[in-house]
């Protein structure tokens, strides 16, 4: 009797068990079952000690050249459990011909939710209210502009990326009685309607800078956009602008910013993203009062994440049965 050989699969994080049971039908699994995170040591460790053909795992998890060639010439696939692309080393999995099964689409709304969110937390100052109803301070002052934030209504807002995400904010933010939208990135779109030729306009990021209220950064991270958000760019900024960024920490240069924030250059910022992430608890931002700072929680609702895990599982289960992915990243088109 001959015995069929399964794919080994290694999962890097913890999974809800329903996603586990599918794959374990086809794959041999090597998987994180509790919800500690695996170090990029561990990592390497485990694929070390047993090479797998695949790898499913999260935007927090770096596989890069090291990790690619820890597995060697058994790694036939990657599946990666974010939209994001940029903790993967590209050129590594070009040259070795591995393809990128990853999940665009189905987080789109909840990251434009996170984004709204953080855009209104920041600008209402929700952390440091909510402060004052802890520590005793709600009620001591009689300044009729105590608490008071910045509106949304009559704004400029500057998107830095209008993709799908960045559109998906867009649209969110048109109902706060919002005055124009200007949006910079490598292309100009184009809308159908009067209403929205009227919204939209796009300009050159330096123009953004200096005409935007709140500037919503919602490009992908890369050697563009790499720490475009430096001193110089914060220079151009409104004293008044409001930073939001929810694609990548790196892309904004967190020494300028918290200058920045400190010296009053803009008035404050809201991250869902950092470098390193998580941050550490002694970083410079988590001082100020005008920093808001969320856990890199844009695509963390319930549905957006069971809809990730499906299209991971489906992107495997079809590679390994020789079928087409459900969304594969087109590395020769970047
Ligand atoms: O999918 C991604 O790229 C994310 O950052 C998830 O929040």
């Amino acid at each position: 009797m001959t015995s069929i050989i399964r794919p080994r699969l290694f999962i890097t994080f913890q999974m809800s068990s329903q996603f586990i049971r599918s794959l374990k039908r086809v794959f041999d699994l090597d998987y994180q079952d509790i919800p500690a995170c695996l170090s990029h040591e561990q990592i390497l460790s485990r694929i070390r000690a047993n090479p797998p053909n695949a790898i499913l795992f999260p935007a927090t998890a770096k596989i890069d050249k090291e990790v690619i060639s820890a597995a060697g010439d058994k790694l036939k696939m990657l599946a990666a459990f974010s939209v994001g692309y940029n903790h993967i080393d590209l050129k590594e999995c070009k040259k070795r011909g591995i393809p990128i099964g990853y999940t665009p689409g189905v987080l789109t709304d909840t990251t434009a939710d996170s984004a709204i969110t953080l855009l209104l937390a920041t600008s209402r100052r929700i952390a440091e209210a909510m402060r004052t109803v802890r520590n005793g301070e709600w009620g001591t002052s009689s300044d009729m502009m105590w608490m008071c934030g910045k509106p949304l209504i009559n704004s400029t807002i500057g998107i830095v990326g209008l993709g799908r995400i960045g559109l998906a904010i867009a649209r969110r933010l048109q109902p706060f009685s919002i005055q124009r939208i200007l949006y910079s990135g490598t292309r100009e779109k184009y809308f159908d309607s009067d209403k929205d030729k009227k919204l939209f306009k796009f300009v050159q990021f330096e123009e953004l800078l200096h005409e935007s209220d709140f500037v919503i950064i919602a490009c992908a991270l890369n050697e563009k956009t790499a720490n475009m958000f430096n001193k110089k760019a914060f220079e151009q900024m409104k004293n008044d602008a409001i930073l939001i960024n929810i694609a990548r920490g790196g892309i904004v240069d967190q020494d300028a910013l918290y200058d920045a924030l400190k010296n009053g250059q803009i008035r404050a910022a809201g991250l869902d993203v950092t470098v390193p992430e998580p941050l550490p608890t002694d970083h410079p931002l988590l001082t100020l009062e005008n920093c808001t700072i969320f856990p890199h929680i844009g695509s963390a609702d319930e549905y957006a994440r069971h809809q990730m895990a499906q299209i991971c599982v489906d992107n495997l289960l079809n590679f390994f049965s020789g079928k087409p992915m459900v969304h594969q990243l087109q590395i020769d088109k970047l």
